[in-house]
């Protein structure tokens, strides 16, 4: 007999999205800039030039937005706040008008039966705050917050879920490592100083919430599970270095009060001694985490890459998706498992997880077909359901994206959505994965 595969009682079916990448109007209505303006509007940093000017035009468009996601049968919504829409310079003066953008939208996903998980940070600093050293000040977690406890006062009343930060990794390698990403920065000595004001700020945050918050508040960390390519010993010690470096330096000191070992040899020099305060500060309790899956990374040594000294070994010999990322279903239980054999008993949100396929051009239609991104979700529907048998406690899955959006500095081509949008007139269209999900989730589960 097969097992039914219905998810727990209140587990939520969301679908998330992020500022930047679809709101568009970025200075409408008293808005300042973030440092994504500035990054976009840079020449030969964006592909295809791409700007989030218009990106899906859902500041306008938000309550057409709202219905999309009533046709799923989503019950809970993942967004992030525009900081600097609501702070316009970051601290100090509120943009009523930016505050109530979001109070609407909060107001109709009420009204529409969708519970709002809301982010306060997905990268987009206020521009005026990184001209003050941005996450390199020791005052950024004064001013997040700050800004925190504005978002709290307005809309506590009616959001029960909160996340500070959004994929804190991504921030420190893409931003002040690689460059790759706002505000562009390539400083090893940045780095670990970005990590640990972004934990700092994310502890305030939470701290601010216990004076006076209702509901929940978390933080969301992207975890990519690390494989040896080989049972060379220098592989299993690049492996470790990895995992340290993308996963434990953010995890363990908010779960554990403390930063792993590896990182000071990794850093060296560049490794600061951070106050033992700081650390009380960082490790304030979360009600629960929030976990982006997406892959996972099969590592080897290499002494030509530091200050990792290790590298990523493809697999060709499976599927990949559009940003070059493998199908790996398995990364997500063994991921989840080992989250909870290391910090016990945190509830959990999957806060992402979806894939970018090419999307064939195809007649204006109904439906856009997209049988990669249907396999993609069944996979990592089915294997998230094998976790929650196996223990873990997870409380909602958001699929990463409800709308093809602006991938960061990969631009529109990169497409994770479940709804398609034509980027020169607006139009959404949903793809099969869209109307799979939708399935799975009118039988909580049971139709996978
Ligand atoms: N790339 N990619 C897709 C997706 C990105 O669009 C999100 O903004 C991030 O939170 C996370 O990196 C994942």
């Amino acid at each position: 007999m097969t097992r039914s595969l219905r998810f727990p009682d209140g587990f939520l079916w969301g679908a998330a999205t992020a500022a930047y990448q679809i709101e568009g109007s970025p200075l409408a209505d008293g808005a300042g800039p973030s440092i994504w303006e500035r990054f976009a509007h840079t020449p030969g940093l964006m592909a295809d030039g791409d700007t989030g000017d218009i990106a899906c035009d859902h500041y306008r468009r938000h309550a057409e937005d709202v219905r999309l996601m009533q046709a799923l049968g989503l019950t809970s919504y993942r967004f992030s706040i525009a900081w600097s829409r609501v702070l316009p310079e970051g601290t100090g003066r509120v943009n009523a008008k930016g505050l109530d953008f979001y109070a609407r939208l909060v107001d109709d996903l009420l009204e529409h039966g969708i519970t709002p998980n809301v982010t306060l940070f997905h990268w987009d600093l206020p521009a005026a705050l990184d001209d003050r050293g941005g996450w390199l000040n020791r005052d950024s977690a004064d001013w997040f917050a700050e800004y925190a406890q504005v978002m709290f006062r307005a809309l506590d009343d009616r959001v029960p879920l909160w996340t500070t930060l959004n994929e804190p990794w991504v921030v420190v390698d893409g931003g002040y490592l690689r460059g790759t990403i706002a505000p562009g920065h390539r400083n090893l000595y940045e780095a670990p100083r970005v990590t640990h004001n972004l934990l700092r700020a994310s502890g305030a945050a939470v701290a601010a919430y216990r004076a006076e918050g209702r509901h929940r508040i978390g933080v969301v960390f992207n975890l990519e599970p690390k494989y040896p390519a080989s049972t060379r010993q220098e592989d299993r010690d690049a492996t470790r270095r990895a995992h340290a470096y993308m996963n434990t330096q953010f995890t363990d000191p908010v779960l554990r009060g403390v930063y792993p070992e590896a990182l000071a040899a990794l850093y060296g020099a560049a490794w600061p001694d951070f106050p033992a305060a700081d650390l009380e500060c960082i490790r304030q309790p979360v009600d629960f985490v929030g976990i982006n899956y997406y892959t996972r990374q099969v590592v080897r040594d290499d002494p030509t890459q530091p200050p990792l000294r290790a590298a990523g070994v493809p697999q060709r010999q499976r599927t990949h998706t559009e940003t070059g990322w493998e199908v790996y279903e398995q990364g997500l239980i063994d991921t989840l498992l080992w989250f909870r054999d290391r910090y016990g008993t945190v509830p959990v949100y999957l806060t992402e997880n979806g894939a970018a396929f090419y999307d064939p051009p195809q007649a204006a239609g109904p439906v856009v077909e997209d049988p990669l991104r249907v396999d993609y979700l069944e996979r990592h529907l089915k294997t998230l359901r094998r976790a929650i048998d196996a223990g873990v406690d997870v409380r909602g899955y958001y699929a990463w994206s409800l709308l093809d959006n602006l991938e960061w500095s990969l631009g529109f081509a990169k497409r994770f959505g479940l709804y398609h949008v034509d980027f020169s007139t607006q139009r959404r269209t949903p793809k099969r994965s869209a109307l799979r999900y939708a399935q799975i989730i009118a039988s909580h589960g049971a139709a996978l």
